[in-house]
């Protein structure tokens, strides 16, 4: 049984805080037909190294949940806090990927686009902002494209171009939005795999948004799934690196524990 308090990080005696945690934060929405309580009474924390998934069903509050973390909305009550320190607007220290294809400058070049946020965020000047895009971006397998712009790409591609640029700033925390959903599914598990190796050998504390379960386990070192309208916290699932390998008879246990768990209500079978 793992006892370990989730509140804190322990370093040797030293108890230091986490990197990132949300305490009882619920986020309404005020409607034509009154206020709506996207989520309500979410606590978790996420710390250093970290890959945790928010999974649930469409509208139960995931991508409301991380605009939050990325500093665009405000919790209605409750507190997010990273570093410590509450966040109450967008900062570099948080690149979020998002779903939509058009998120890259379509009038700058693929290296144009993470040159310009390297310049921006990082305050680099531009050779050194160039070698460390054209780095990125051969880590993406996007070195022959660093001259074509946006609208040439497909949409795997303008999403590695954002995947590069979001690296290549090293934000303490990396924000997920369904980045996948909107390919086909064999570019999708192939980019899966690709994030996966990315954030492993950097280490980076990444908070991923999805409602495919398959993605959860492959992309997370733990989920948190959350129960539809409004989203709460429903239950916590552990993802030991070998249970992450697709095929495997540990893949499908935890893919049946957080259907059966999660998904039992039939409103939410399709997920
Ligand atoms: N700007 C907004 N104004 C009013 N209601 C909103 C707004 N954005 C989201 N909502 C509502 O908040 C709830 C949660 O939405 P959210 O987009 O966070 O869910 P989600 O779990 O990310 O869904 P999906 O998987 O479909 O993207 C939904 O009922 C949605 O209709």
């Amino acid at each position: 049984m793992n006892v370990a308090p989730r509140s804190a990080d322990f370093v040797g005696d030293a108890v230091t805080a986490p990197l990132l945690a949300l305490d009882h934060v619920s986020i309404s929405y005020p409607t034509r037909d009154g206020i709506l309580t996207a989520v309500e009474d979410v606590s978790f924390t996420l710390s250093a190294g970290e890959r945790l998934v928010l999974l649930g069903p469409s509208g139960c509050g995931k991508s409301t949940l991380l605009r939050a973390v990325g500093g665009f909305l405000k919790p209605s009550t409750g507190e997010i806090r990273l570093h410590g320190r509450r966040i109450d607007a967008p900062g570099p220290d948080r690149m979020t990927v998002f779903q939509e294809f058009d998120q890259l400058l379509p009038w700058r070049t693929v290296l144009g686009n993470v040159r310009y946020a390297l310049q921006r965020g990082k305050s680099l000047p531009r050779p050194q902002a160039e070698e460390v895009a054209r780095h990125w971006l051969s880590r993406v397998g996007l070195k022959n494209f660093v001259d074509a712009y946006p609208h040439t790409l497909s949409g795997g591609m303008k999403q590695r171009v954002a995947i590069a640029r979001a690296f290549a700033l090293e934000p303490a925390l990396l924000l997920m939005d369904e980045p996948f959903a909107a390919l086909d599914a064999l570019t999708r598990r192939q980019m899966q795999d690709e994030l996966l190796k990315l954030c492993e050998e950097t280490g980076s504390t990444t908070l991923f948004v999805t409602h495919g379960i398959d993605e959860a386990i492959r992309v997370g070192t733990r989920i948190l799934a959350l129960t539809p309208h409004p989203g709460r916290l429903a239950a916590t699932f552990d993802v030991p690196p070998d249970t992450r390998i697709r095929g495997t008879a540990r893949f499908a246990e935890l893919e049946r524990q957080i259907q059966q768990s999660v998904f039992a209500d039939p409103e939410t079978e399709h997920v």
